[in-house]
């Protein structure tokens, strides 16, 4: 993979185009294909996405399901959002028959192409197409915690004082209300984030709770997040394109749990190269192994 490499991003809604959008600014990819069940909305963002080309290389244009699925890299973006309130796995009914449907009408999919997913339940979701994409598994994942962790990274870094990327911690589990923060293994320039001063008297259950409450207090404030996903998704593609083999908490398939949750993961030009088995503590563990119960509750009611 390299340049000449084509990314599909199915579902042009508000995160599908700012995926795109980012996409374009990176200039990492030759090609974009877009597709909606919706022709008018993937009609208007093609032709506003097209008047921001001339800062790019990348070409931009509609296509159909079975071309996404020859594209090297297909963004599944299609699905309902939360209303206000509303949990991600409530969206389970609405985004279950979507993704049925996506990728019936992809099939053949490319035996290369890797498939990442974004619509939420974003586990649930990869899980389903782990089962129905016919791909192997390492093809076949979900942006998880990734973002969560973002949030967790910026926090840390303005109670510190450090640049983002100096902090090397992660939320993982579930991309939903059972997603946990590993403390235990978090750490800043090589010393445990829980022996730095400026955390002595941070409540640590209030910052977990405002760290995993975040995307519910942007959707009551403006309706929808798609930046901070935007920003995880374009960066998870440019490490597939450059073979980066950066470790990031994704949506991958756990055999001791039989379900898909997120655990750091090392990603690299064919999808997930081995999963991480991180430090956790007892409390920890048992924050896992809730929240792998919980999503494996509902996998087992759509796929046998
Ligand atoms: N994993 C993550 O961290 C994040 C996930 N999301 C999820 O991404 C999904 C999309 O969110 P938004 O873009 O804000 O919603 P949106 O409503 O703006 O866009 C969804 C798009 O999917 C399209 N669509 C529906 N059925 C389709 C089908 N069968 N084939 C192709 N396209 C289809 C719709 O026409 C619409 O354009 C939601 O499930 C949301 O919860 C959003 C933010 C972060
Ligand atoms: C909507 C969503 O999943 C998020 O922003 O975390």
């Amino acid at each position: 993979m390299g340049y000449g490499t084509r990314v599909a991003i199915i579902g042009a809604g508000s995160v599908g185009a700012t995926i795109a959008f980012a996409l374009l600014l990176q200039k990492i990819t030759s090609e974009i294909v877009l597709v909606d069940i919706d022709k008018e909305i993937v009609r208007g963002q093609i032709l506003d996405l097209s008047d921001a080309n001339f800062i790019s290389s990348t070409q931009i244009h509609y296509g159909t399901y079975q071309e996404a699925g020859q594209c090297d890299i297909i963004v599944i973006t299609a699905g309902a959002k939360q209303r206000p309130s509303e949990t991600r796995v409530e969206l389970i009914e609405r985004n279950y028959k979507i993704l049925e449907n996506v990728i019936g009408a992809m099939q053949p999919i490319n035996s290369g192409s890797i498939l990442l997913l974004v619509a939420n339940p974003v586990d649930i979701l990869t899980y389903i197409a782990q089962k129905l994409s016919g791909l192997p598994k390492k093809q076949v994942f979900g942006s998880g915690t990734f973002l969560d962790s973002a949030r967790f990274r910026l926090k840390i870094s303005s109670l510190i004082g450090v640049a983002e990327n100096a902090v090397h911690g992660y939320v993982l589990g579930e991309h939903g209300d059972s997603q946990f923060i590993a403390w235990s293994s978090a750490q800043v320039g090589g010393k445990p984030l829980l022996e730095f001063s400026e955390l002595e008297n941070v409540d640590k259950d209030a910052l977990a709770k405002e760290i995993s409450g975040k995307a519910y207090e942007i959707i009551k404030l403006k309706g929808a997040t798609y930046f901070g996903i935007a920003g995880c998704v374009s960066s998870l593609v440019q490490c597939i394109i450059l073979n980066q083999r950066l470790v990031r908490p994704l949506s991958t398939f756990i055999e001791e749990y039989g379900c898909v949750l997120s655990m750091p993961v090392v990603l690299g030009k064919n999808g997930i190269e081995r999963m991480i088995d991180v430090h956790l503590d007892s409390n920890e563990k048992i924050k896992l192994q809730q929240s792998a119960a919980a999503l494996k509750e509902i996998c087992d009611k759509y796929i046998k």
